[in-house]
C-alpha cells in the first residue's frame, strides 16, 4: 500500500536550537495518526514542515509517493494537505459560511475580468463552492449556525467551524494542530466523533497533535511519540502505550 505521507529523515533548526533530528516515520492510507511527546517536543513544528510553513533544513516529505518539492503552504493545499493551528485562526467577525468559504479560496479559475465583473465562470464557480461549504457545514451538523458570527458562539462550535474550514477542499491529509486543546470532556468526545466520521466517511488520512492520551488511545490507529525532537516511539496506541522509552519521556511531564 502506498503510504499517504512519508517523513524522512527530517531535521529542522532554529537558529541552532534543534526542533528535529533526523526524524523518519510513514503513515498510510486512511489511518489516524496521533503525534505526542512533551510540550517543545517538535510536534507543532513537523506539523509546519509537512505543509510548507517551514523549509527543513534537511530530509524530504513525501506525499502519494511523490516528494514535496519546494513546499509553500499555498502548494500543500494543492496537492492535497488542509491543514488547522493550534490557536483557533477563524475570522471571529465573519459569519461561519464566509469562514468556511475562505477554504476554498486557492481553487477558482475564473480569470480576474470574470472575477472583477462577476460573471462567466465566476458565478457558476461560486455556486459550486457554495454548495461545497453547504455539504460539509451539514455533515459536521453545524448547518444551524451558517450565518452565526464566528466569534459569538461557544469554542467547541468555533472548533468545529475550523475543522469545516480546513475539510471545504476535500483535503486527502489533514494536519490538526491540537484540536481538542481547551475543551472540556464533552466537547472532546464530540470533537473525536466527529474527526472519527470525517476519517472513515470521507476516507481522510489524519495526522493530529493531541496531548490528552485518553482522546489518543480512543481515537487513533498509530502513535508516533516525539522527545527532544526525536522519535522515541512508533507504532500502534497499544504498543506505544508499553513501550518504557515512551514512559520515560512522560515520566514527571504534566500532559
Ligand atoms: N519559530 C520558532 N523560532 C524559534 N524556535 C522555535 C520556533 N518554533 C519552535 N521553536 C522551538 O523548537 C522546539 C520545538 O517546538 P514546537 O513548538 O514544535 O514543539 P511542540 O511539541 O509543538 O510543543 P507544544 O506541545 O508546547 O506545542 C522548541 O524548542 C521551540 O522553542
Amino acid at each position: 500500500m502506498t503510504a499517504a505521507l512519508v517523513v524522512q529523515d527530517v531535521s529542522l533548526s532554529f537558529q541552532g536550537v534543534r526542533a528535529l533530528t533526523s526524524l523518519s516515520f510513514a503513515v498510510e492510507q486512511g489511518e489516524i495518526c496521533a503525534l505526542i511527546g512533551p510540550n517543545g517536543a517538535g510536534k507543532s513544528s513537523l506539523l509546519n514542515v509537512i505543509n510548507g510553513v517551514y523549509r527543513a533544513d534537511s530530509g524530504d516529505i513525501i506525499v502519494d509517493d511523490r516528494p514535496f518539492l519546494y513546499p509553500t503552504p499555498a502548494r500543500a493545499a494543492r496537492i492535497g494537505i488542509g491543514r488547522t493551528f493550534q490557536n483557533n485562526a477563524l475570522f471571529r467577525r465573519m459569519s461561519v459560511i464566509d469562514n468556511v468559504l475562505t477554504g476554498l479560496t486557492r481553487q477558482g479559475k475564473a480569470s480576474f475580468l470574470e472575477l472583477a465583473l462577476r460573471i462567466g465562470r465566476y458565478s457558476a464557480e461560486q455556486r459550486v463552492e457554495r454548495a461545497q461549504a453547504e455539504d460539509i457545514l451539514a455533515f459536521l451538523d453545524i448547518s444551524a449556525h451558517r450565518d452565526a458570527i464566528v466569534g459569538q458562539l461557544p469554542y467547541g462550535l468555533q472548533k468545529r467551524v475550523e475543522l469545516a474550514r480546513a475539510l471545504v477542499a476535500l483535503p486527502k491529509l489533514l494536519l490538526l494542530d491540537e484540536p481538542m486543546a481547551g475543551m472540556n470532556k464533552n466537547e472532546k468526545a464530540e470533537l473525536s466523533q466527529f474527526i472519527a466520521d470525517v476519517n472513515r466517511q470521507l476516507g481522510t488520512t489524519i495526522v493530529l497533535i493531541e496531548h490528552d492520551i485518553g482522546v489518543v488511545m480512543g481515537l487513533s490507529h498509530h502513535v508516533v511519540v516525539l522527545d527532544y525532537g526525536r522519535k522515541v516511539g512508533d507504532g500502534t496506541p497499544e504498543e506505544v502505550r508499553r513501550n518504557p522509552d515512551v514512559i520515560a519521556a512522560y515520566l514527571g511531564t504534566k500532559h
